[in-house]
């Protein structure tokens, strides 16, 4: 890089921050020596070979990364992965081992497999932020530059952004869920390691879930990563492995005088569990010590909890609190809530890190505009599915909000202004008749630069950033939007320009 591009750079310490950033993170153990250029699917390859055999390779293009319908009835998805997304695009190279393995596929000319050792990301990235609360058809990731860099990474960006959002989202709803009528919150922490669809899955899978809401993990490796805070108790095997559970217990006191929850649950909660329990619990307090929880995982929770409340609170263990595991989700939660369950905190696993009633997010990576004499212009994909046609163009995504109230999003072509000031119609772009004027409104460009000319402007926050910023955006939508049953449907329009174009280009493609 040359000094002068250094001080033509308008921002050269942000750069330079940002890359200090994305190299730390690069270090991490999860990151750290992972391949990443051959993540892809090889007709992403094949579609870039046949661009430079044709001498289209370098034609300048812009992709839309957006999703298309919101997983288990919620109203809405968290963004999540555009750290990893920083990361792959940040580490994006060809490796010997990688070109001889592309060699021996006898796909590539050896002038590729030459152009792809020089291979970097050059191009523009514009995302929303991790946290962000976001909407179907809405671009979470818009990127402008040569097809054949785009097209590569179409598979990986979209496998980081899927899963984490989905698995933010998620963990987001059993938070939620574990809110009394009266506001109170109790605890959730992660614990789906085992359950995961493997390594990665669990890991990004906890980073997600911290996102969404969770306190913290029981994956080790999570905690190491991110720093999540992480979070044990102990498992059946430990009290089986004793001859009598009153000595597992107390041997587990020993171990851990500070912080002891005891597993109640392996031969009977109410006779055997909660007694021997209360029993650690006092010898602990006659050291000064306090027992901290104890952890049922079977049975009736909401009945055996109410009655190991009662036992404690009996015994003068008031603060001794109450952990509930056993295949619980957002719906079960809830349920054990309204049937007066007295949980402190609420281990779930299972259904949070696969999302299970809805395993997958189904974002879509499509081609909106393409250059052709030096200008941008628009394209679009038709399908019978109305649902299914993109949005053609360069275009941005604005959030207004009245009175502080998110109101709508409006997904407007990129060099289009709206002046807060004056009143606005939006209306919906199916029902068209369906309009309504907004006027005194905030905006907010939910598209962030990130790359520009493949040079990172970004800094990455950290995750506790990330969380907090989900706070103060679910804080600004309505309750009727954010509830998990039949939520309103937030209202995602599209400018009167960008609805011209797309009829326009609909009408030229099927006249
Ligand atoms: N009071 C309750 N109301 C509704 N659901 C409950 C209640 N208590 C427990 N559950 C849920 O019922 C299911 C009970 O599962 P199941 O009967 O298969 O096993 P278990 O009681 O956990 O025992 P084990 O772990 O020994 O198999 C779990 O999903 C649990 O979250
Ligand atoms: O139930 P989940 O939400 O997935 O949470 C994690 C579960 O993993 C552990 O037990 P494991 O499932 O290994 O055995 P168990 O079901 O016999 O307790 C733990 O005791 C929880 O029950
Ligand atoms: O710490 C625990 O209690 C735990 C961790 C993982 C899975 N189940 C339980």
């Amino acid at each position: 890089m040359s000094g002068t591009e250094e001080t033509r750079w308008p921002d050269a310490e942000q750069h330079e921050r940002a890359l200090a950033r994305i190299e730390a993170i690069s270090r991490l153990p999860v990151y750290r020596d992972r391949p990443v250029s051959l993540l892809t699917d090889l007709y992403e390859l094949t579609m870039m070979y046949g661009h430079f055999q044709a001498g289209r390779h370098r034609q300048r293009v812009v992709f839309d990364l957006y999703y298309r319908t919101n997983p288990s009835g919620n109203g809405y998805v968290i963004a999540a992965g555009l750290e990893q997304v920083v990361w792959y695009l940040h580490n994006l190279r060809f490796t010997d081992a990688d070109i001889a393995y592309l060699r021996s596929l006898r796909l590539f000319s050896e002038p590729f497999l030459e152009y792809l050792r020089t291979f970097r990301f050059t191009g523009d990235l514009y995302a929303v932020p991790e946290g962000t609360i976001v909407f179907p058809n809405e671009p979470l990731l818009r990127l402008e530059g040569p097809i054949d860099e785009l097209q590569l990474v179409e598979s990986a960006l979209m496998t980081f952004i899927n899963h984490q959002s989905l698995i933010a989202t998620k963990a987001q709803r059993i938070v939620d869920a574990a809110a009394t009528a009266q506001g109170a919150r109790a605890p959730v922490i992660e614990m789906g390691l085992r359950r995961a669809q493997n390594m990665d899955a669990s890991v990004f899978g906890a980073r997600a879930a911290f996102i969404g809401g969770c306190v913290g993990t029981s994956n080790v490796l999570a905690g190491q990563s991110f720093g999540i805070p992480v979070s044990g108790t102990m498992g059946h095997s430990w009290v089986q492995s004793f001859p009598s559970e009153l000595e597992a217990f107390r041997a587990y006191a020993n171990a851990f005088p500070d912080d002891t929850v005891l597993l109640v649950d392996t031969y009977d909660v109410l006779r055997s569990g909660v007694p021997n329990a209360i029993q650690v619990g006092r010898e602990l307090a006659a050291s000064g010590r306090r027992l901290k929880a104890i952890r049922i995982d079977s049975g009736d929770i909401a009945y055996l909890s109410k009655q190991a409340r009662r036992m404690l609170d009996e015994a003068g263990l008031h603060d001794v609190g109450i952990i509930a595991s056993s295949d619980l989700n957002e719906w079960t939660i809830r349920d054990l809530i309204v049937q007066g369950a007295r949980i402190n905190a609420w281990g779930v696993g299972t259904s949070l890190i696969t999302s299970y009633d809805h395993p997958a997010l189904g974002a879509v990576y499509k081609l909106a505009a393409q250059e052709e004499g030096g200008v941008l212009r628009p394209r679009i994909k038709i399908s019978e599915n109305a649902n299914k046609i993109t949005n053609p163009g360069k275009k941005k995504v604005l959030r207004f909000y009245v009175n502080g109230r998110a109101s709508a999003d409006l997904i407007a072509l990129d060099d289009e202004s709206f002046n807060p000031s004056e009143p606005l119609e939006l209306f919906d772009p199916v029902h068209t008749y369906k309009r309504k004027v907004i006027q005194g409104f905030e905006m907010e460009a939910l598209l962030q630069p990130v790359y520009i000319g493949g040079r990172l402007v970004y800094e990455l926050p950290d995750l506790r950033q990330i969380r907090r910023h989900v706070e103060a955006g679910l804080a600004r939508f309505a309750p009727e939007i954010l509830r998990h049953v039949n939520p309103h449907i937030y209202h995602v329009d599209l400018s009167q320009r960008l609805w011209d174009l797309k009829q326009r280009l609909l009408h030229e493609w099927r006249p």
